[in-house]
């Protein structure tokens, strides 16, 4: 699909389309994790409430939903930040604490984060860590179970966070926000870190690139990987809800 069949598409969204809650990495992006363009017009058209669900930290959602102009709605570092609305207050589900004492303990074991001094990733987290996948798994993983968090690997990153959030979790408190129900929401996604959102939304869709234990717990898998297979999902939903 070119970018003039991506505005078709978004011109010809059936009124009926559900709320949507999708993934950005490895599900708006293309495989060098730049949003895909094509998504734009999509997106924007949408004639429901758009939800951004991620494991990045929050101002990298909320940035895209203000540059779209889309309404601020987002889950950010897999549920453990819920902003649901520009005039609303960012709800945190999960605190610091045992995420900077386990982040501390990695250091002193001699390992880095990864992303070098600045850390964009980790900068503006609130309630969980990233640590790069260039970085041991093991030791984060020990630490993680001494600290009672979770370690998921979304392929992109692995994060470490609160077992009490995950992007279900974050997606039912943004629903109750916003007066509805989870599984009024789509929810299109790729990696593991989407499950917990699959399994309370509605309808769930992954694209190609996920892996299979991620696809076969959707309710469709779509053709295309990256945006390509987001632009067949939101067809598809067209084509259910037309
Ligand atoms: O940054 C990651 O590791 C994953 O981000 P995502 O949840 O938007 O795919
Ligand atoms: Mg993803």
């Amino acid at each position: 699909m070119d970018f003039e069949e991506s505005l078709q598409l978004a011109r010809s969204l059936p009124e009926s389309l559900p709320p949507l809650t999708v993934d950005i990495d490895g599900t708006l992006t293309d495989d060098t994790r730049a949003v895909d363009p094509r998504v734009f017009p999509v997106l924007q058209s949408w004639p429901s409430t758009i939800v951004i669900a991620t494991g990045k930290a929050m101002p990298y959602p909320v940035a895209l939903c203000e540059f779209l102009g889309l309404e601020t709605r987002v889950i950010a570092e897999n549920g453990g930040v819920v902003v649901p609305g520009r005039e609303r207050d960012a709800i945190f589900l999960a605190d610091t604490e045992a995420i900077e004492s386990l982040a501390a303990a990695y250091r002193e074991r001699g390992h880095s984060l990864g992303w070098g001094s600045a850390d964009l990733v980790n900068r503006w987290r609130a309630t969980e860590l990233a640590v790069s996948r260039e970085s041991p798994l093991d030791p984060l993983a020990d630490l993680a179970d001494e600290y009672g968090l979770t370690v998921v690997d979304t392929g992109y990153a692995y994060h470490v966070h609160s077992a009490s959030v995950d992007k279900g979790v974050g997606l039912s408190r943004m629903a109750a926000e916003l007066g509805r129900e989870t599984r009024d929401f789509a929810f299109v996604g790729d990696s593991p870190n989407d499950v917990p959102g699959f399994e309370v939304a509605g309808i769930a869709v992954t694209v190609d690139n996920a892996p299979d234990a991620v696809k076969s717990q959707a309710d469709y898998s779509a053709p295309g990987a990256y945006g390509d297979g987001f632009l067949d999902a939101v067809e598809w939903l067209s084509e259910r809800y037309r």
